[in-house]
């Protein structure tokens, strides 16, 4: 199984407004570590930086500074070539990630080919039905010829679960993956996701603005405020003794989960003036500084990328 670890990710963007240029720095020093069988989540309002965190470990992005290694049971690297197969994301828009001209058996198929899970028609044929099964699309021959619009939205998004799958993932980023769905359905794909994590043994990132999923869903909890990890530790502490001043509001206020704009930290006071500088570690029962980045060794090996 594989473990993924995360070292003082920096993700920049360069901005203009009006003639002048400057950067925004999105994620600022974060770190943690997926491991087998455990979930993640990364709470935070829009604008936080989760989603970035996700795109560069789906590598869509490139970090500007950190590192992230995938490592193999036997302690060796997961080489560049492998890293797609092991690491795959579940979006949160199941219609835009599905190609509405392709059935649900080519959205299947392709990936079980491409990274030799199956071999002739028939192996295809076989895997394409399994995944069908495993994520309750049933019965799988009545499923597979159908197009994404012959589905329902919790559909399509199991769909694309069993796309993640089909790869071999053994790890799995879902970047907001029930936001656009029904409130009535969400828990059952939240579900489906916690028993194929369970039956595969899979480490999960789960991005959420959601604290309630999060804390019924994850292990740990990483708060995530301005591209700062901000509070992190088991899910049960964060909620019920959160400690950092935004954490706190996110508690209280438990946010539309689709509501965009204004920030709960954007009325006075609400973040206190030395919570801006520090975040709260709950394994250690104490606060870290922002300027010191947390150092932790790797296991792996890795490509440095040069922090800026
Ligand atoms: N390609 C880009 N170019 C410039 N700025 C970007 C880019 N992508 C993201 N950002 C900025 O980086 C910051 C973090 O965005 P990100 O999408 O990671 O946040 P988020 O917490 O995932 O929010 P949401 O839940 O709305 O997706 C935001 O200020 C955003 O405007």
């Amino acid at each position: 199984m594989t473990t993924l670890e995360v070292r003082d990710l920096v993700k920049d963007y360069p901005i203009r407004s009006g003639l002048r240029r400057s950067t925004l720095r999105a994620v600022n020093h974060v770190s943690f570590t997926l491991t087998p069988g455990r979930t993640v989540a990364l709470v935070g309002e829009s604008g936080s930086g989760k989603s970035t965190v996700a795109k560069t470990i789906a590598r869509l992005e490139k970090p500007t500074g950190g590192r992230i290694v995938a490592t193999k049971e036997d302690g060796t690297p997961v080489r560049d070539r492998e890293y797609r197969d092991h690491v795959q994301m579940v979006f949160q828009d199941p219609f835009a990630s599905l190609n509405p001209f392709h059935t649900i058996e080519h959205h299947l198929a392709r990936p079980l080919r491409l990274h030799g899970r199956a071999r002739s028609a028939e192996e295809t044929r076989r895997g394409v039905a399994q995944l069908l099964e495993r994520v309750n699309l049933t019965p799988a021959e009545d499923m597979a010829p159908r197009r994404p619009h012959e589905l329902s939205g919790g559909q399509r998004q199991r769909v694309a679960i069993a796309r993640a799958l089909a790869p071999g993932a053994q790890v799995v980023i879902a970047d907001e993956p029930v936001s656009m769905l029904d409130v009535s359905i969400r828990l059952g794909v939240l579900n489906l996701l916690a028993r194929l994590q369970r039956e595969d043994n899979l480490a999960v990132l789960y991005i959420t603005h959601d604290l309630a999923t999060a804390r019924h869903f994850s292990d740990d909890i990483l708060v995530m405020y301005r591209g700062r990890v901000v509070e992190r530790g088991p899910a049960d502490e964060v909620i019920l003794n959160p400690r950092h001043s935004y954490t706190q509001l996110l508690a209280k206020a438990a946010p539309n989960p689709d509501e965009r704009g204004r920030s709960l930290a954007d009325s006075p006071g609400a973040i206190t003036r030395e919570d801006l500088g520090r975040g709260f570690d709950h394994t250690t029962g104490s606060w870290y500084e922002f300027d010191r980045p947390v150092s932790v060794p790797l296991q792996g090996a890795g490509p440095e990328v040069a922090r800026s």
